[in-house]
C-alpha cells in the first residue's frame, strides 16, 4: 500500500521559488493498479521522485511501507539500462544489492525474462535490442527485484504505438500474476483507462488532484475489444474534459505556471 498525505514540493533556485505540487493526498490500495494522469509540467515526475525518496518533499508524508521493497521503470529505458551489463547482469544487479542468493537471483532473472518473453537474450547487451526489447528488460529488472509497490514514470513513451500496446497488456498480465502494487504515471488518457483500476486527474501545476474515477471496466481487457467498448470512451471523455479543465484554469491565472509570487509565500 502506497499513502500520500498533503504533499507539497517547492523547487527554490536563488530567489525564484516554483510550487510544483501544492497539496496531494490519496492513496493507493495493497495490490490495487492506479493510474495518475496530467498535463505537461503537472509534477507527475516530481511527484514519484518524492515517493521513491529521490527528493524531499517542502512538507507532507509519504508512506511506502518498506522503501526496499520499492521499484521504478523510468521512461528512458535507454538511460537506465547499463550498456556494458549483459542482459542477465541488468536484471540480476539489483539482486546482487539487496543479497539475494545466488541460485535464488538465477532462478528470479529467468522468470522475469520469461514473464517478459525475452528468454533466449540473456547474454545480449541492452544496444543490440530494439527499443521495446530494453523496455521489457527494463521491467523484468523491476519485477525480479520482488517489489511489492512498482512505480512507472511514463514508461512507454519512447516506444511506437504497437509495441506500446504490447507493454501495456504485459503490464496488466504481470500486475494480475504478481500481485503487486502498481503506480503508472501517463499522459496519454488512453493508456490510463486502459490500464488502471481507477485513474486519479492531476491538475496544472502546482498541481492538486482535480478528479478521480474508478474504470468499471471488466478486469479481463484487450486492445481490441475494451478500446471499442462504449464505455471506455465515456470514460476517456470525462478524463479528457477533466484536463482540459485543468488547463484552463491555469492559462486564466496570472504569472507563469506554479511560479509564487511573494504574496503567496
Ligand atoms: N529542479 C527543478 N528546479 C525548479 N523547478 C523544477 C525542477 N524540476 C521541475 N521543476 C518544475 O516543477 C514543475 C513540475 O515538473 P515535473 O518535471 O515534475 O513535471 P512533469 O509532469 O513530470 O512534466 P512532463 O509531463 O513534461 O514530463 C514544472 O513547472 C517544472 O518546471
Amino acid at each position: 500500500m502506497l499513502e500520500v498525505k498533503g504533499l507539497r514540493k517547492v523547487y527554490r533556485s536563488g530567489t525564484r521559488e516554483v510550487e510544483a505540487l501544492r497539496e496531494l493526498t490519496f492513496t493507493v490500495a495493497a495490490g490495487e493498479l492506479v493510474c495518475l494522469v496530467g498535463p505537461s509540467g503537472c509534477g507527475k515526475t516530481t511527484l514519484l521522485r518524492c515517493i521513491a525518496g529521490l527528493l524531499e518533499p517542502t512538507s507532507g508524508q509519504v508512506e511506502v511501507g518498506d522503501k526496499a521493497g520499492l521499484a521504478i521503470v523510468f521512461q528512458e529505458y535507454g538511460r537506465s539500462l547499463f550498456p556494458w551489463l549483459t542482459v542477465r547482469d541488468n536484471v540480476d544487479l539489483p539482486l546482487r544489492q539487496k543479497k539475494v542468493p545466488r541460485a535464488r537471483r538465477r532462478q528470479l532473472v529467468d522468470e522475469a525474462l520469461t514473464a517478459v518473453g525475452l528468454a533466449g537474450t540473456e547474454s545480449a547487451y541492452p544496444w543490440q535490442l530494439s527499443g521495446g526489447m530494453q523496455q521489457r528488460v527494463a521491467i523484468a529488472r523491476a519485477v525480479a527485484y520482488e517489489p511489492s509497490v512498482l512505480l512507472m514514470d511514463e514508461p512507454f513513451a519512447a516506444v511506437d504505438a504497437q509495441t506500446r500496446a504490447d507493454l501495456e497488456d504485459l503490464v496488466r498480465s504481470l500486475w494480475q500474476r504478481l500481485g503487486v502494487t502498481i503506480m503508472f504515471v501517463t499522459h496519454d488518457i488512453d493508456e490510463a483507462v486502459y490500464l488502471g483500476q481507477r485513474v486519479l486527474m492531476l491538475s496544472a501545476s502546482p498541481t492538486v488532484i482535480q478528479d478521480e474515477l474508478t474504470v468499471d471496466l471488466p478486469a479481463e481487457r484487450d486492445q481490441l475489444h475494451t478500446r471499442a467498448d462504449p464505455r471506455f470512451t465515456a470514460l476517456r471523455t470525462r478524463v479528457y474534459e477533466q484536463i482540459q479543465l485543468a488547463k484552463v484554469r491555469t492559462g486564466t491565472a496570472s504569472g507563469a505556471a506554479g511560479e509564487l509570487s511573494s504574496a503567496d509565500r
